[in-house]
């Protein structure tokens, strides 16, 4: 069964169509990563499948319930974290999330209990008295995550939470979302650290201009046209390592993907070894005193930026329209 289910989704701003006709399914129990650049419409879309916003075109049901025409049954069955929690002043933690949990109806000891699961499960109890509005942004995010879980719901919506999050807190944040997802809950979240979520997620959905470009786990993103995206490699030279960006500025054949400390990573055209073979040999025949020479793995970022690139080729050279037969 599918927890998530858009169909023909559209929403406009004036003249933007910000979605723009997305469709796709998150099965039930399973963890999909949303992912786009900045204004590609995730927000948007999160907004309308957390009842936050009205779609001007499509469908969507959550848990199979219709968010146009049942909201109320849709958000007890839906935890919604924005990517700015929204805070109020003159809060403690405790305070914070017992407003929330009286607001969705918990009564008596049955609301102490729900309280204790849920700061037991975001590690809170230390900072029951903190003032909520001034917590670091890993505690705000323990917080807002708290809040999302206190009515136990079935599909979970986080917006970027892992944004401006230190390493630890984002290790801490990835355990619980693993462990929310062995409970059985459908999460969607979206993120621009991808490597994270390729570890986490069982499939990813990417967005672009408003259109799903891509839905499938990481392999499947890596893959993607990977005939056409090269071989990398990373190359480590003695000196300076502009020679190594001034030498693949003027290689056929060859592209600085990133210029590091010691070298550079590159790109060489097709999937021929042979070719690689000879674009190291014309580095050492130009004098370039290369250390080392070892072939990279495709990432997500890589295969992502592969897949923006050749859509932005595509519009740029759009396939003219058939002639019609005369
Ligand atoms: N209320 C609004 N009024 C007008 N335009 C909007 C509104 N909300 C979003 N947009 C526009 O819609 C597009 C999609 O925005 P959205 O916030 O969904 O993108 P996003 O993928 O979440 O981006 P980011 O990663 O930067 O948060 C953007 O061009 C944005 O400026």
């Amino acid at each position: 069964m599918n927890a998530i289910s858009v169909k023909n989704l559209h929403r406009n701003f004036a003249a933007l169509k910000a979605v723009d006709g997305i469709s796709f399914d998150v099965p039930a129990g399973s963890v999909c990563g949303f992912v786009g650049a900045n204004g590609a419409g995730k927000t948007t879309t999160m907004r309308i499948l957390a009842t936050l916003d009205y779609p001007d075109e499509g469908e969507v049901r959550i848990c199979d319930i219709d968010i146009m025409d049942r909201p109320d049954e849709v958000r007890k069955k839906l935890g919604w974290m924005p990517d700015d929690i929204g805070n109020y002043s003159n809060m403690t933690v405790w305070e914070y999330l017992d407003f929330y949990a009286r607001a969705l109806g918990y009564k008596g000891e049955e609301r102490q209990e729900r309280l204790n699961e849920v700061m037991d499960f975001t590690d809170l109890h230390t900072l029951v008295d903190r003032d909520s509005d001034k917590l670091s942004k890993g505690m705000t995010q323990r917080l807002c995550l708290a809040r999302a879980l206190l009515q136990d719901p079935e599909v979970l919506i986080m917006d970027e939470p892992a944004a401006g999050l230190d390493p630890k807190a984002r290790v801490e944040l990835k355990h619980l979302i693993r462990l929310l997802a062995d409970e059985g809950k459908t999460i969607l979240i979206s993120s621009h650290i991808l490597s994270e979520l390729g570890e986490m997620c069982d499939h990813l959905l990417f967005i672009n201009s408003g259109k799903i470009v891509h839905h499938g786990d990481s392999d499947s993103l890596k893959n993607h046209n990977n005939k056409d995206a090269g071989l990398l490699y990373d190359v480590q030279i003695l000196g300076d390592p502009q020679s190594l960006c001034d030498w693949a500025a003027t290689s056929p054949y060859v592209e600085l993907i990133e210029s590091r400390k010691h070298g550079g990573r590159i790109k060489v055209e097709g999937d021929d070894k042979a070719l690689a073979a000879r674009v190291l040999a014309n580095m050492l025949r130009d004098g370039l005193e290369v250390t080392e020479f070892h072939r990279e793995q495709r990432n997500l970022e890589d295969a992502f930026i592969d897949m923006l690139g050749s859509l932005e080729e595509a519009n740029a050279n759009p396939i003219p329209p058939a002639l019609p037969n005369s």
